[in-house]
């Protein structure tokens, strides 16, 4: 996933952006940009890099302009490394339009040689959101009836799109000289909210947190399937170009990457981790008696609502036992395992006495690689833990995701293919406690019963787009393998980003 944002404002942009990218900074770290546009030019910076270091005070004086996008990266096709597959994208006809994208094309591949076949458009990188962009681009060339672009040839042109592309995606495009168009794909597996203020701006974002951290009222979700057309005036028009839209978001949202202050889709990301707790709380019941546990440590940072809602319900202490280091970023969304597995260690250190003759249950909110959970039970056993016992809010990660998080491969998920047990024995804890995926969906779907479901495909192998076959888990993998191999010897996190 990653942090998109577009707004239309009566006065300049740049600086709204920039303070919408930091607070979608935790969903992607790698690279960031923004655009801006003044009378019908577009004005853009990107780079890789977490926003902070991207954006000096000479790149944010060359934005100018009262509408603009931005984006924070976190890649999942194509190559981390790559500076041009930052986004935004830029298409020059027809208007000019660029492009941010949360999200991941399933059918990329296949659509990249289409266009250059049949729409005789070529694409210049790797990236399935350029390939967006010119499905995108070439359906509203096609659409656009008169001299002019009205916002019903933006909707038929995105209801082309939905024919084309598949996948995951949340969108958002400015159109020279027009305004600015949202879309969100017919299952709503990214999300995508808008918001306004009393001075006339309207913002579109990934995340509520970002609306209101910034001063912005959230008005409501954009439903999936549907197109928002925002003109230069800041009117809005919307429609819904899909024929079956439902509403399946991603729930690893939910577990761990949307911050717990956003509500998405209608449900508290906060509630849906003290819920997940709730359950959780009586699987571990049933395997290690409470009063074997002398005390619930979370994992920071993620797993702190759950950890909190289970030791409550069991009636036992809720202690700190790890602190992270602030200025390391989240390591999940780090591209390469060497760079992940070296900031654990970075990130997180232990308070001794906390763990010193103790029996402890640490709790994190997911084991994907188990990279973080090797390192922390063999760092509580250091601290001189008796016991450690380890409980996942989530359910074993054991199928690769295709829809923007990237665990494209069955082989790194440490559950892939194995029993709890075996899992147990890799990790290295007493107990190994795992969510159950029926329990999860209740715990976090009894929170808004207008959902079809959830795209919950990592945990129970069901794609909700219902066309994955083995063939496309292979190829979108082996695209993405060569990239982590690429990466290992990332040491970005030694050497910030600072000779912008
Ligand atoms: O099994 P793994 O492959 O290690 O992945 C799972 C871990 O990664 C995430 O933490 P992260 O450090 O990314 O972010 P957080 O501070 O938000 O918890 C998540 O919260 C788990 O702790
Ligand atoms: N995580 C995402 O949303 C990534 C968007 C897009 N697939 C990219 O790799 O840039
Ligand atoms: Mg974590």
């Amino acid at each position: 996933m990653c942090g998109i944002v577009g707004v239309v404002s009566n006065a300049p942009v740049n600086q709204l952006i920039y303070d919408t990218l930091l607070l979608l900074q935790h969903r992607g770290q790698d690279a960031a940009g923004i655009v801006t546009q003044q009378e019908r030019k577009f004005f853009m910076h990107k780079a890789k890099g977490m926003v902070r270091d991207v954006f000096r005070t000479r790149d944010m004086r060359s934005l100018p302009g009262n509408c603009g996008l931005g984006q924070v990266r976190y890649p999942t096709a194509g190559n981390a490394f790559s500076e041009e597959e930052a986004q935004p994208f830029y298409v020059n006809a027809p208007f000019g339009i660029v492009l941010v994208h949360n999200g991941n094309l399933t059918n990329a591949h296949a659509l990249k040689s289409e266009l250059f076949v049949t729409d005789h458009r070529h694409i210049n990188t790797e990236s399935d959101s350029e390939v967006l962009l010119n499905v995108l681009a070439h359906e509203i060339e096609r659409t656009t009836r008169g001299a002019d672009l009205q916002p019903q040839d933006l909707f038929d042109a995105v209801r082309n799109v939905h024919k084309r592309v598949k996948g995951s995606y949340a969108v958002i495009a400015l159109i020279a000289g027009h305004g600015v168009l949202a879309f969100r794909d017919p299952f709503g597996i990214r999300p995508l909210c808008m918001g306004r203020n009393d001075e006339g701006n309207v913002v579109v974002a990934s995340e509520s947190v970002a609306l209101e951290g910034t001063g912005h009222l959230f008005d409501r979700n954009v439903n999936p399937g549907e197109a928002v057309f925002i003109d230069l005036q800041g009117k809005v028009h919307a429609q819904q170009c899909a024929d079956a839209p439902s509403l399946n978001p991603c729930i690893f949202e939910f577990v761990y990457l949307a911050r717990p202050d956003s509500v998405m889709d209608g449900i508290s990301v906060y509630q849906a981790r003290l819920n997940l707790g709730e359950t959780l709380a009586k699987r571990v019941v049933s395997t290690v008696p409470p009063n074997e546990i002398d005390v619930v440590i979370p994992i920071p940072e993620s797993s702190r609502p759950s950890a909190a809602q289970l030791a409550q319900l069991l009636g036992l202490p809720y202690r700190e036992g790890f602190v992270k280091n602030r200025y390391v970023g989240r390591t999940f969304i780090m591209p390469g395992q060497a760079v992940r597995k070296k900031s654990v260690r970075q990130k997180l250190n232990v308070i001794a006495s906390e763990f010193k003759g103790r029996n402890v249950l640490l709790v994190d909110d997911s084991i994907v690689r188990g990279t973080t959970s090797r390192e922390i039970v063999q760092m509580a056993r250091d601290a001189g833990a008796r016991k450690v016992y380890m409980a996942s809010a989530a359910p074993p990660v054991r199928f690769p995701n295709v829809y923007g998080i990237d665990m494209p491969t069955p082989n790194e998920l440490v559950a892939h293919n194995r029993t709890v047990e075996e899992i147990r024995e890799i990790i290295g804890c007493d107990a190994l406690i795992y969510q159950d995926v029926d329990a999860m969906k209740k715990a976090i779907g009894s929170l808004n019963k207008n959902l079809a479901g959830f795209d919950a495909s990592c945990f129970d192998g069901v794609y909700v787009t219902g066309d994955i076959t083995d063939a496309d888990i292979t190829r979108l993998g082996a695209s993405r393998v060569g990239g982590e191999e690429g990466m290992e010897d990332n040491s970005r996190l030694a050497l910030p980003n600072h000779e912008n």
